[in-house]
């Protein structure tokens, strides 16, 4: 574990950003990922977690100027990004607010710079958590499946519809973090995290972001790995629906009436709001 910083901030007053990459097996793009990462305006810390990887992932991310933890097995993405975000927790100024969180994939390489766009809401109070849609992926081989459910699970618990439900690149502030934790596991980890956020009361934002990633294919691996995301979601829906974790849909209903797309989205004003 790297040392904790020092708890005088140098910069006293001003929002700084944690960058957390999950990372498995992405020797090949980390290092790219994490130089666009650290150009990202209000960026002072990447944080790279080596998910088990086997080919120097952690290696490369390191020469690049990123701070490194490793898991010494997969234990999938979710929860690398929970170790990601105790690592940024350790090293947050005494004297200073929390880093605000940006959790970037590790296969955007230089792209990984047009998530800089999911700062500023954040920053200004327009939303406590931005999540980036990108542009349609060129040779990516689903039909949308898993999408559709992770969109109509979100819908059905907040009445918010998003272009991009699975969507990994959020920037959030560390107060909609610690709503959301634990974390929900492996790829349902941006279903649950939306509507977690959601039913807290807070605000959420799509932006439409530049970034290109690796996209799965129709080969077999690219379906059993769709197989894998579409299992997590349903967990992940299915464990808010048993502990009831949603808005009543009667609460919701004006705010899920006026949304709009890359408009920001309140469901509620949050459970212990006198008059809910
Ligand atoms: O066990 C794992 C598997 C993946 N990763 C990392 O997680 C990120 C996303 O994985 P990837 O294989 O690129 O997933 P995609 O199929 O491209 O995932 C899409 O859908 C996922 C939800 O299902 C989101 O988490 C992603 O952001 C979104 O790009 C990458 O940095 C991986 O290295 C881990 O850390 N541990
Ligand atoms: O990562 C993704 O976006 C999913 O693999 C998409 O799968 P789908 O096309 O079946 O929704």
């Amino acid at each position: 574990m790297p040392p904790a910083e020092t708890s005088a901030d140098p910069h006293p007053g001003s929002q700084r950003v944690a960058v957390v990459i999950p990372a498995k097996e992405e020797a090949d793009l980390v290092a790219t990922t994490v130089r666009a990462c650290r150009a990202i305006p209000r960026v002072d810390l990447v944080v790279v977690v080596d998910d088990g990887s086997t080919d120097g992932t952690q290696d490369h991310a390191r020469a690049a100027g990123a701070v490194t933890v490793r898991h010494s097995v997969s234990r999938g993405k979710a929860s690398a990004m929970e170790t990601g975000a105790s690592v940024v927790a350790m090293r947050d100024y005494e004297d200073g607010p929390a880093r605000l969180l940006l959790f970037v994939d590790a296969d955007l390489g230089d792209s990984a710079a047009a998530c800089a766009e999911l700062v500023p809401p954040v920053v200004d109070g327009v939303a406590d958590m931005a999540i980036a849609v990108p542009p349609r992926q060129a040779g990516a081989g689903g039909s949308g499946r898993v999408v559709r459910a992770a969109r109509s699970a979100i819908t059905s618990a907040t009445g918010w519809s998003p272009v991009a439900p699975l969507s990994g690149q959020r920037c959030l502030s560390r107060e909609a973090y610690e709503a959301a934790a634990p974390l929900a596991e492996g790829w349902g980890v941006e279903v649950g995290l939306t509507i977690d956020v959601l039913v807290a009361g807070k605000t959420v934002i799509e932006v439409p972001c530049d970034i290109t990633h690796r996209v799965s294919g129709n080969d077999t691996a690219g379906r059993l790995h769709r197989a894998s995301q579409y299992r997590d979601v349903l967990r992940a829906v299915a464990g808010r629906r048993l502990r009831r974790v949603r808005v009543p849909s009667r609460v919701f209903e004006s705010a899920a009436r006026e949304q709009a797309h890359f408009l920001a989205y309140r469901a509620w004003p949050g459970p212990d709001t006198p008059a809910m």
